[in-house]
């Protein structure tokens, strides 16, 4: 059975949708089948990938509301291994339609029951809102990872995303977990950088990845060229970050299965 990972934060511009492109071109490589679940209506994962609008025909948006299935919307990329579910400006008003819906909140849960079975990892880039949506994308999923950017601490932010995830778990998702909060767009030489990680660390010592993403041009250049950074300058600073975030998240798996195992 494969893994669902939300990459979630309210905050926008924080790096999510990098992370998933990188990280999921990052699985793809190491052999895994990897589907990444468009959930933002800025569609900006989907571009990501160099998938054409235009060419699309069916989206996330048809998935929720059962005008498809999960695998008919199915776009495989170039990449190795990466296939999108893409997604269009529709979805925008996508939570306002929800609202009529009986089980409005386990719409992407029950359609990526099969695509479990079929994939390794399942990401699903969130939109920078605590909406329907979001709430759609916790309920589906296994774990949320939280990309932080390490030019702005907003901890009120990062508690009321954690509130939302308990929320979700006492009412749709018990077992939902935190995969880990990532630094996104660290810069060394600043002081802030350092603080803002020491200070996330106080709070939320045990998620934090030791893995932490640099500024870095081949991140954000990469999108234009429609590929993954790994794909567009592999010894970039960036692609070796997103690299080791895979191992790391490996290793916490190992670890996790592991302590399954003993119980
Ligand atoms: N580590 C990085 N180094 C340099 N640029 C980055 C990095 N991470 C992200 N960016 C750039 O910052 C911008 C925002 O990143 P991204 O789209 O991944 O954020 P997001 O959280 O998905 O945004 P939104 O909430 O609007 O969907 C993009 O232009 C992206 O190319």
């Amino acid at each position: 059975m494969g893994k669902i990972i939300a990459v979630s934060n309210q905050k926008g511009g924080v790096g999510k949708s990098t992370t998933v492109v990188n990280l999921a071109a990052v699985f793809g490589l190491k052999g895994k089948k990897v589907l990444i679940v468009d959930f933002d209506p800025q569609g900006n994962t989907t571009t990501s990938f160099g998938i054409k609008k235009k060419s699309i025909r069916n989206t996330v948006f048809d998935v929720i509301f059962e005008e498809c299935s999960i695998f008919e919307a199915v776009v495989p990329t170039s990449c190795r291994g990466v296939s999108v579910v893409p997604t269009t400006q529709d979805l925008s008003g996508a939570s306002v339609s929800l609202v009529n819906e009986k089980d409005r909140a386990m719409k992407l849960r029950n359609a990526l029951i099969p695509a479990k079975e079929f994939y390794d990892y399942i990401f699903i880039d969130c939109p920078p809102t605590l909406d329907m949506l979001t709430i759609n994308a916790l309920a589906a999923a296994d774990s949320v990872l939280i990309p932080l950017q390490c030019e702005f601490l907003s901890l009120e932010g990062l508690v009321e995303l954690h509130n939302t995830i308990n929320r979700v778990k006492v009412s749709f998702n018990p077992d939902l977990d935190i995969e880990g909060i990532l630094f996104t767009m660290c810069v060394e030489r600043y002081k802030i950088t350092g603080q803002i990680i020491s200070e996330v660390k106080k709070h939320f010592a045990k998620e934090v990845f030791e893995t932490t993403i640099p500024r870095n041009v081949a991140l954000s250049e990469a999108p234009s060229f429609g590929e993954p950074a790994i794909y567009y300058d592999k010894k970039a600073k960036g692609s070796k970050a997103y690299e080791n975030l895979a191992k790391e998240i490996a290793k916490r798996e190992k670890k996790k299965a592991a302590k399954n195992k003993e119980k």
